[in-house]
C-alpha cells in the first residue's frame, strides 16, 4: 500500500490554466490505449469529484467532433482508507461502467508517466492499489512494461451479473443458457467482472464477421435478459491456451480490446469445459492484440496482463 500523499506531488493546482469564457473550461489530458482500446485520462487527485460530467466526456470521446475515444478516467482523490486513489470512468457514450481492464492499465501507466515527469519515478515493480466501482484493483507495472492487474473475483450468481435468465448452474451461475434474438439463437455464458459480460462461443475456430458483430452485439448489448445491458464477446476456441475473441462493448458499440471481457470469457471457457484450466494464463487474441489471462479456478481471483502506451498529450476547451 502506498499512502496517498505519496501521491501528492501528481496533484495539479486547481485547473491552473484560466478558462477564456466564463462558460469554457480547460482540461490537460493524455491519451493512452491498451491495444488499441482508447482513453482520456484526467488528472483529478485533488478532488475525489470528476471535474467533467457525463455527457461533456461523452462530447470529447467523439471521433469527428471531440478528441475520439472509447471513454474518459479519472484519477481522482479516494475518500476511503488504504487506497492510493479512485478510479472514475465513463464510457464513451456517457454511461458510467464499474470497471475497465484496459483503462485501469492505462490509468497506471498515466500515474507512473506524470511521477516521471515531477522526477518522481516509482521504482518497478510498483503497485497502485486503486478504489472503483467494482471494489479494489491493483495494476502492478512491471519493469518490462507490462502490467499485471490483480482484477478481483469473478461473480457468476444471475441476480449479481444481473439477469433474468434462469440459473443453470450448481454456483447460481447462468452457462450456455440459451437466447434467442434475428432468428438465431445464442448460448450465452455470463460473468461479472464487476461490470456484466455474455460470452458467445463460436462452433469452430472461426470468428464472427464485423457485421455479425454489429448486428448481433448491438440487440445482445440491450437485450431485456439484461436489465443493466451487457458487454457481448464472440469466442473461437483454438486450443486448449489460446482463444481468439471480438467484442461489442456496453456503452462503446464495437472496441478494439476488452479486459474485463478477456478475464470473462477465459473464466466462461473453462466453467463451461471447453479449454480444461487457465491456472498457467491463456492468451487471448483481441482485434488490437494479445492479453494474457490466468485464472486458478472457483474461488480464485483473476489477474490479467497486457501493455499500456502513451499516445499524445494536450489540453481541451469544453
Ligand atoms: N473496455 C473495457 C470495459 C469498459 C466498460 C464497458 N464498456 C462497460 O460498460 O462495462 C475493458 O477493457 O474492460
Amino acid at each position: 500500500f502506498v499512502p496517498s500523499h505519496k501521491l501528492s506531488f501528481l496533484t495539479k493546482k486547481a485547473h491552473n490554466n484560466a478558462p477564456p469564457s466564463l462558460s469554457a473550461k480547460k482540461v490537460e489530458f493524455s491519451k493512452y490505449h491498451g491495444l488499441g482500446n482508447d482513453f482520456i485520462l484526467i488528472n483529478n487527485l485533488e478532488s475525489g469529484t470528476p471535474p467533467l460530467t457525463p455527457e461533456e466526456s461523452s462530447k470529447l470521446c467523439d471521433r469527428n467532433f471531440g478528441i475520439g475515444a472509447d471513454g474518459v478516467i479519472f484519477a481522482s482523490k479516494s475518500e476511503k482508507d488504504g487506497y492510493d486513489l479512485k478510479m472514475t470512468i465513463y464510457n464513451s457514450d456517457g454511461t458510467e461502467p464499474e470497471m475497465c481492464g484496459n483503462g485501469i492499465r492505462t490509468l497506471a501507466q498515466f500515474l507512473v508517466d506524470e511521477s516521471a515527469k515531477e522526477g518522481n519515478m516509482p521504482t518497478l515493480p510498483f503497485t497502485y492499489n486503486i478504489e472503483t466501482l467494482a471494489g479494489p484493483i491493483l495494476p502492478k507495472v512491471e519493469a518490462s512494461r507490462e502490467i499485471e492487474v490483480d482484477m478481483g473475483y469473478p461473480i457468476f450468481t444471475a441476480a449479481e451479473i444481473p439477469t433474468t435468465l434462469d440459473a443453470n448452474f450448481e454456483d447460481g451461475g447462468v452457462v450456455d443458457q440459451d437466447i434467442d434474438v434475428k432468428g438465431k439463437t445464442f448460448k450465452c455464458s455470463l460473468v461479472s467482472m464487476g461490470n456484466p459480460h455474455c460470452v458467445v462461443f463460436t462452433s469452430g475456430p472461426e470468428i464472427v464477421s464485423d457485421a455479425e458483430l454489429m448486428d448481433w452485439g448491438s440487440v445482445l448489448e440491450s437485450h431485456p435478459a439484461f436489465p443493466a445491458n451487457t458487454n457481448v464477446e464472440f469466442v473461437a476456441v483454438q486450443s486448449d491456451t489460446h482463444v481468439v475473441m471480438k467484442v461489442y462493448e456496453r456503452g462503446a458499440g464495437p472496441t478494439l480490446a476488452c479486459g474485463t471481457g478477456a478475464c470473462a470469457l477465459v473464466i466462461a471457457a473453462v466453467r463451461s469445459g471447453r479449454i480444461p484450466h487457465a491456472r498457467d494464463g491463456v492468451r487471448v487474441t483481441l482485434p488490437g492484440g494479445d492479453l494474457v489471462i490466468q485464472w486458478g479456478g472457483e474461488g480464485e481471483k483473476v489477474y490479467m496482463t497486457g501493455p499500456a502506451v502513451l499516445s499524445f498529450k494536450g489540453d481541451v476547451e469544453v
